[in-house]
């Protein structure tokens, strides 16, 4: 290592690049960090530090070349995470490999490979930088919360049920100032049609309707200090709004699943705050290893720009929700 002891949070971060690569069966190549190293023990994706001079895609195909002994064809991006740990910096960009030729990858510097089903990944103990990376290729990209509803309920049920079949795959119920029994009853339909869709769901702030209906929980930023412990078991997703690294923290505290940062661009609904931006989501990004979706005037157009300063994906009202 010749990084400083002294945590420097100016300091440029550290880039690496690393690859997805996956085998016809669809497991995922993970390798396992040598003895003497940073990290050692823990697993990774194959990869390692971009040289001043070479592009993401020379370094990863040199690291992979000189690792496994493979040739490979570089495929999509998957994400670039932002990450501070307690001597250094990094940015971890990782791309998906297309294709590689070479044989079987083999450990050419004596670390260990495992072939993972995408499922099991979450039973390897790998660096904070990588949990954002794992929710990456298995969680959505996408976070709907819902409108508060107007005045007809079917009619913002069908939004729901159109926004499903536009591909919404995690939901969060939200009306603020709702009548509480009509919107029990809402959410009760909303979480059926949810369920049918194979999408996840969290209501908003309720931990008694969340446990009623069997769903996951969605806290508020001012809740997060009302509980010493996970509201819900594990197994029932629990996420956070957070607007800076304090909020975060204490998310990550409570074991949250994920959290939800912003607003990364003004919004209607809080006209008040002005951005973070992406370097200020980035930001606040780096202090923790949950992975994160970015909101704030935000649409699917925007998942690319996301993913690529850390974020799981967009949430989003408006920009999700059918018009
Ligand atoms: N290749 C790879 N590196 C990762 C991952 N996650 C993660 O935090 N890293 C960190 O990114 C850096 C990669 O550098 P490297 O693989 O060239 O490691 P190295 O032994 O030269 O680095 P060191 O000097 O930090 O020990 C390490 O600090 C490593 O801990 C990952 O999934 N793949």
């Amino acid at each position: 290592m010749n990084e400083s002891p002294i945590t420097n949070h100016q300091s440029p971060p550290v880039d690496v690049v690393a690859g997805v690569i996956t085998d016809a069966r669809g497991r995922i190549l993970l390798a396992r960090r040598t003895e003497g190293r940073d990290l050692a023990g823990l697993w990774e994706f194959p990869g390692g530090k971009r040289e001043a001079d070479e592009s993401p895609e020379a370094a990863l195909i040199r690291e992979l070349h000189e690792e496994l002994g493979i040739h490979v064809e570089i495929g999509a991006a998957l994400i670039a995470v932002p990450q501070q740990y307690p001597h250094k910096r990094l940015r971890l960009d990782v791309r998906h490999v297309a294709s590689w030729r070479g044989g079987a990858p083999k450990g050419l510097d004596g670390q260990a490979l495992a072939w993972v089903p995408p499922h099991k990944l979450a039973s390897y103990t790998m660096p904070p930088a990588d949990r954002p990376v794992v929710a990456a290729l298995l969680q959505p990209s996408a976070y709907l919360v819902t409108p508060t509803p107007g005045d007809d309920d079917a009619n913002w049920l069908e939004g729901l049920h159109r926004a499903l079949a536009g591909g919404v795959r995690r939901v969060q119920l939200r009306a603020p100032g709702l009548e509480a029994q009509r919107w029990r009853q809402l959410c009760a339909q909303a979480v059926a049609s949810c369920r049918q869709a194979h999408a996840a769901v969290l209501i908003n702030g309720d931990v008694a309707l969340a446990q009623e209906l069997q769903t996951g929980l969605h806290l508020r930023a001012s809740q997060l200090r009302e509980f010493r412990q996970r509201p819900l078991p594990i197994g029932f997703e629990v996420a956070a709004s957070c607007h800076g690294s304090d909020e975060l923290r204490a998310a990550e505290a409570l074991q949250c699943d994920f959290a939800v940062v912003g607003p990364v661009r003004p919004t209607p609904t809080h006209p008040e705050a002005s951005g973070i931006g992406w370097p200020g989501f980035a930001a606040l990004r780096e202090q923790v290893s949950l992975p994160i979706y970015a909101i704030g005037g935000l649409a699917p157009e925007d998942i690319l720009e996301a993913r690529a300063h850390g974020a799981q994906g967009i949430a989003a009202i408006r920009g999700l929700w059918p018009v």
